[in-house]
């Protein structure tokens, strides 16, 4: 298995806050990785600091090869082409149509004429099952799992290699959840790309990841599958799963 994301001895102070104390975590190409923990623990942190969001940190991120600490502008741009993010809440841009939501990353990116570039973004939304007509519909007359479908089409928006998942279904009622995990399961077996989530769903969780990492009190105490994570006999892993295997039961 090829290693796509290499984390090694991470710190993350903010100020005199720790957190994340010298954390070493390997993403592999292809599979469906989840960043868990308690609320407080450092996922989004970790995952911002992956999409050169966040640069409190010590230690190494190599994404694809390259240590994001260390490129040129040139090298940004060309990593960042190979990214989707799809954060927490969505994240649409209110004053814009959806339409308009996935063209602006296909217009940053690429030199692509407006014609196929409006074409493009349509095909991207209806890989997510939304209809046409929701092209021309702004954020605030959505649901949730419009937006999130929405946001997920825009972070397809130029194939990605990797796509990064901020707890894609919070806030969804449970139905349009699970609806939501299929979609992610079935475009990850279509197109193949590294999928990298923060996620506290235990449904997800179960259901969903190839692997995962777990993190407490400022370390990774936990990396592997879900049936590795259930046998483990570490009582900090024990205590986070618990709830989860009761909640899938
Ligand atoms: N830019 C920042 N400046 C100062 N503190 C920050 C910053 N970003 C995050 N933190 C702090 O770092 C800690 C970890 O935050 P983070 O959002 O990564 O946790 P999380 O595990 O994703 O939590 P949740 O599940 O609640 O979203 C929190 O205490 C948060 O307040």
């Amino acid at each position: 298995m090829k290693e796509i994301i290499k984390v090694r001895n991470l710190t993350t102070k903010f100020g005199q806050k720790v957190v994340h104390d010298n954390i070493s975590i390997t993403i592999y190409e292809g599979e469906i990785y989840g960043i868990l923990g308690a609320s407080g623990s450092g996922k989004s942190t970790l995952l911002r600091e992956m999409i050169l969001l966040e640069h409190s940190f010590k230690g190494l991120i190599e994404i694809m090869g390259k240590d994001i600490t260390k490129l040129s502008l040139k090298e940004e741009i060309e990593l960042k082409k190979n990214w989707g993010v799809l954060f927490q809440f969505g994240a649409l841009f209110s004053s814009l149509n959806v339409l308009e939501n996935i063209s602006v990353v296909l217009e940053e990116y690429t030199d692509l004429p407006e014609e196929f570039i409006i074409k493009t973004a349509i095909s991207k939304l209806k890989l997510t099952g939304l209809k046409e007509e929701v092209a021309y519909q702004m954020p605030k007359n959505l649901s949730g799992g419009m937006v999130k479908r929405a946001a997920l089409a825009r972070a397809l928006a130029l194939d990605p290699k990797l796509l990064f998942l901020d707890e894609p279904t919070s806030g969804l009622d449970p139905v349009s959840a699970r609806a939501f995990d299929s979609l992610i399961k079935e475009l990850h077996s279509l197109f193949k790309p590294t999928v990298v989530m923060v996620t506290h769903d235990p449904q997800t969780i179960a259901n969903v990841l190839d692997r995962f990492c777990i993190l407490i009190d400022k370390k990774v105490v936990f990396e592997g599958t879900f049936d590795e994570a259930v046998k483990s006999t570490d009582k900090k892993v024990q205590k986070f799963l618990k709830p989860i295997l009761m909640e899938i039961e």
